[in-house]
């Protein structure tokens, strides 16, 4: 079994929780509450901030050239692509400006903020690689659902197809044969270390769907 393949199994239980998630079944059938997806978009901003400066210090760490270039045309995609789905979907939801910038933390976005910052901090590739590919594979695994009809609001079907489209699996792709290259190159401490990030990963995002349903 691949690092990668084998960093899942080890959590089984909250990937699927995660995939399966009644967000997931919602939002394929256009019909999250307005008031969740509101909390939902306003929380995962926050995280997308923190996620950029994670994906520069795997740009920083990275061993080779053609990785910090996959990196850096993601980033490109986030902060273009999906920062307009952000604004276009606050405008829509009616999401004022303060609570654009500056919401409420909850838990989970506050843990996932000190795991990327940890990750970033120990500047170490494959602890900041494991973060970065539960994020991006747990996201692809959810919305990549072949034949399915999009829902009709674009808040909806658009947070979908930013997460199934061509580039976005080859980059998960991507990013989970680079875990396995880098897997392979380091020791077993190193690997423990980033087993842990990727755990503690999976977990919260589990936690940050549950918790947009109050
Ligand atoms: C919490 C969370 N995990 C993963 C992604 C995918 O980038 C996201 N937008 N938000």
């Amino acid at each position: 079994m691949s690092f990668s393949e084998e960093l899942r199994a080890q959590n089984a239980e909250n990937w699927r929780a995660a995939t399966g998630h009644r967000f997931v079944e919602e939002i394929f059938a256009g019909t999250v509450p307005p008031e969740v997806m509101r909390r939902y978009l306003t929380q995962d901003y926050q995280f997308i901030d923190g996620f950029v400066a994670l994906l520069g210090m795997a740009i920083a760490t990275a061993d080779r050239f053609d990785s910090r270039i996959r990196f850096a045309q993601f980033a490109a995609m986030i902060t273009s692509d999906e920062n307009t789905y952000f604004q276009r979907s606050f405008d829509a939801l009616g999401v004022p400006a303060a609570e654009r910038l500056h919401p409420v933390l909850t838990a989970p976005t506050t843990g996932f903020q000190a795991l990327m910052r940890d990750a970033a901090a120990s500047r170490d590739y494959a602890a900041c690689l494991a973060v970065l590919t539960v994020a991006e594979w747990i996201y692809l695994s959810w919305a990549d659902r072949p034949g399915a009809e999009l829902p009709p609001d674009f808040v909806h079907a658009e947070w979908i197809t930013l997460h199934n489209n061509d580039g976005f699996r080859a980059f998960v792709d991507w990013l989970r044969g680079e875990l396995d290259r880098v897997g392979d190159a380091i020791d077993a401490e190193s690997r423990t270390t980033a087993a842990a990030f990727f755990s503690r990963a999976v977990t919260l995002e589990r936690a940050f769907f549950d918790h947009i349903y109050v």
